[in-house]
């Protein structure tokens, strides 16, 4: 009922341990409080939150103009409405150092178990976009200890993204990122993103670099094709995210079922796409409110908890 029983410090706790762990971690992308209840619900060990998504779902475009307090207001809304743990994509930290330091306190204020700060200048774009720009090395290094001295949670996760794989093409883009990776680490950063690896090859490249858990993005048309937890496990990638996945799903799912009511006049077909009205009460947790006060479920509803409605 209400929100989730655990509490962030047990969350961090845990995020640790399946890093830790042999098995490699994916992480859906909450685009709301109740998808998150949904990837927990199917088994995923951790909840995303994407910094594109977060700005997407306002109207904007993904280029830094979402401000601490919304990110870190919503973040702290999905975070709370699970038992697991909670990313944050947390752009360039808002700022320098400074804000960087003021960024990771307001996160783990709100109940992330971590986020990740990348090393692109503002204006900042979408990982996956050409054009990109990074900031010299000195001002990436600032950054994540700006970010590590500043948590007071010692599980909080910092994760140091970097842009630099566009810094060239093939071969002088990857040891770029190779490069900015090792010095991320010697920073301490705990994680590493190496956004918009281009092949199986670049993330193996990352990972005999470093000695911390490597993530990959497997975001929807980007920089290279969508591979399988299998392939990405075979070159020792630990962790997964799917960024705006669900977004994308919904999204496409409300733009077809609008489709659907101008050609049609109803919205009959795609009601068997639809979650249905008991599987909605069942994912916010209706009967639970009951044993607060029973007036709060005393109706019914046909098939409710049931697959048939
Ligand atoms: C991971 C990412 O930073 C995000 O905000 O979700 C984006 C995802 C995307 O735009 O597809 C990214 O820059 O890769
Ligand atoms: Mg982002």
């Amino acid at each position: 009922m209400l929100y989730s029983q655990t509490t962030p410090e047990q969350k961090r706790k845990r995020l640790r341990e399946t890093l830790a762990g042999d098995q490699i971690a994916r992480f859906p992308g909450a685009f709301n409080p109740l998808s998150a209840r949904l990837i927990e619900e199917k088994g995923f060990p951790g909840v995303y939150i994407s910094g594109a998504v977060l700005a997407n779902d306002l109207g904007l475009p993904d280029i830094g103009l979402t401000t601490l307090t919304e990110v870190a207001t919503r973040a702290g809304q999905i975070a709370r409405m699970t038992d697991l743990p909670a990313i944050v994509d947390a752009d360039t930290g808002f700022g320098e150092a400074m804000n960087v330091a003021r960024t990771v306190q307001e996160l783990e204020n709100a109940g992330l178990a971590g986020c990740h700060i990348e090393d692109q200048v503002n204006p900042k774009r979408c990982g996956h976009l050409d054009g990109k720009a990074v900031v010299g090395l000195d001002v990436a290094v600032k950054r994540i200890r700006a970010a590590v001295d500043a948590r007071r949670d010692g599980n909080f996760l910092i994760m140091a993204r970097t842009d630099a794989r566009a810094n060239g093409d093939g071969e002088a883009g990857l040891a770029a990122a190779v490069d900015r990776a090792k010095s991320l680490v010697d920073a301490g950063a705990d994680a590493i993103f190496p956004e918009a690896m281009a092949t199986l090859d670049e993330f193996a490249a990352v990972r005999a670099a470093v000695d911390v858990p490597i993530l990959a993005n497997m975001t929807e048309f980007g920089k290279s094709r969508l591979f399988t937890v299998d392939e990405l496990a075979s070159v020792g990638v630990d962790m997964i995210i799917y960024p705006v996945t669900l977004l994308r799903s919904a999204m496409g799912a409300a733009e077809r079922t609008l489709d659907e009511l101008v050609a049609a006049g109803t919205q009959e077909s795609q009601v068997p796409e639809m979650l249905t009205r008991a599987r909605l009460y069942e994912l916010v947790d209706y009967p639970s409110y009951d044993s607060f006060d029973a007036g709060v479920f005393d109706f019914e509803v046909p098939g409710v908890f049931s697959e048939t409605v």
